[in-house]
């Protein structure tokens, strides 16, 4: 049997809406796959009790078919779903990298990126890539239609994730048809000093381009306590704030030595509002490993 870990992840980042995305060295997903006749498919773990075992259902199951590669396929799940960490993505991405291994069918890493956003597509109707491509490529990732652009980055973070379930289709339907020029320079410049900063390894700068003020706002509205989330993490010392991929996790960049206050601070903010929550004190990582 093959065992593949693959990383929870942290999408858009703010100013890079549906293109940036970052793996995350914890939680991650572990998938273990072995060749059969038909897809068949066991959810453990994490929120497991309200992830789909059909192979139509589960993301898995998609990145199965689109590889011609039937396994009996195990997930043990570290990321809740509808959690804003990627979970539907992990499990898509560590099943491209496991059966593409397992069935030798020589896709790079890049390649296998839209195949595991198939999966995606199962979800939340959308076969957006910007989950999948950090979850297969580690490091932060630039997913456009024209491709992947990878770098390794390493950039202390923290995810804090509330007991609220955000459904991906449901905070797209919240995202704004329009967007004014005004606020299309000021993402352009937020999204570039983003991108400069994950190059320096600087979380100054990464935290300063995670400001946005279209889709963010939207959403935060879906998220209870949000706004005292973000200040209160500010307050603490962090670079930026903003909603990890289509929430409910919030995430933090910061300084390493900030980290643990930040953490504690974004908790009691939400249990203040009475929201109960979990908190990750992570950082970029690798992308998915096959042992
Ligand atoms: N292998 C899987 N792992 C997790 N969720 C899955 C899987 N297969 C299907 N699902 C379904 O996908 C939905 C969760 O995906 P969704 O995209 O909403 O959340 P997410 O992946 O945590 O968040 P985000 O994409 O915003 O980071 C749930 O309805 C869940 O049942
Ligand atoms: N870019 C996507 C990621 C969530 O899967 C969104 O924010 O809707």
């Amino acid at each position: 049997m093959l065992t593949v870990r693959a990383p929870a992840t942290s999408a858009n980042l703010g100013s890079g809406f549906d293109v940036f995305g970052v793996a995350l060295e914890r939680p991650a997903d572990v998938v273990r796959l072995e060749k059969a006749d038909r897809v068949t498919i066991e959810v453990t773990g994490a929120g497991s009790q309200y992830i789909p075992e059909d192979p139509d259902k589960n993301t898995v199951g998609a990145v199965a078919d689109a590889l011609d590669a039937p396994a009996r396929i195990q997930i043990d799940k570290g990321v809740r779903p509808a959690s804003g960490l990627g979970s539907s993505a992990a499990s898509a991405a560590a099943a491209a990298v496991g059966l593409n291994e397992l069935y030798d069918r020589g896709y790079s890493r890049e390649e296998l990126v839209p195949i595991a956003a198939k999966g995606e597509a199962v979800v939340s109707g959308d076969a957006h890539d910007d989950n999948v491509a950090p979850s297969i490529m580690g490091g932060f990732t630039i997913a456009t239609d024209k491709g992947v652009t990878q770098v390794d980055a390493d950039i202390p973070l923290v995810a804090c994730l509330p007991d609220i379930v955000v459904s991906t289709r449901d905070a797209r339907n919240v995202v704004p048809e329009t967007a004014r020029v005004d606020q299309m320079v000021e993402t352009v410049g937020n999204a570039a000093s983003l991108t400069t900063g994950m190059h320096r390894d600087d979380p100054e700068l990464v935290g300063r381009g995670m400001h946005d003020t279209v889709v963010t706002p939207a959403r935060a509205k879906l998220i209870d306590g949000y706004e005292q989330v973000r200040e209160a993490a500010i307050a603490a010392g962090a670079t930026g704030v903003t909603i990890s991929g289509a929430g409910p996790t919030v995430i933090a960049a910061c300084a390493e030595e900030d980290r643990r206050k930040i953490a504690s601070t974004m908790l009691d903010a939400f249990s203040e509002r009475g929201v109960d929550a979990r908190v990750y004190q992570t950082r970029i990582g690798r992308g998915a490993e096959i042992f």
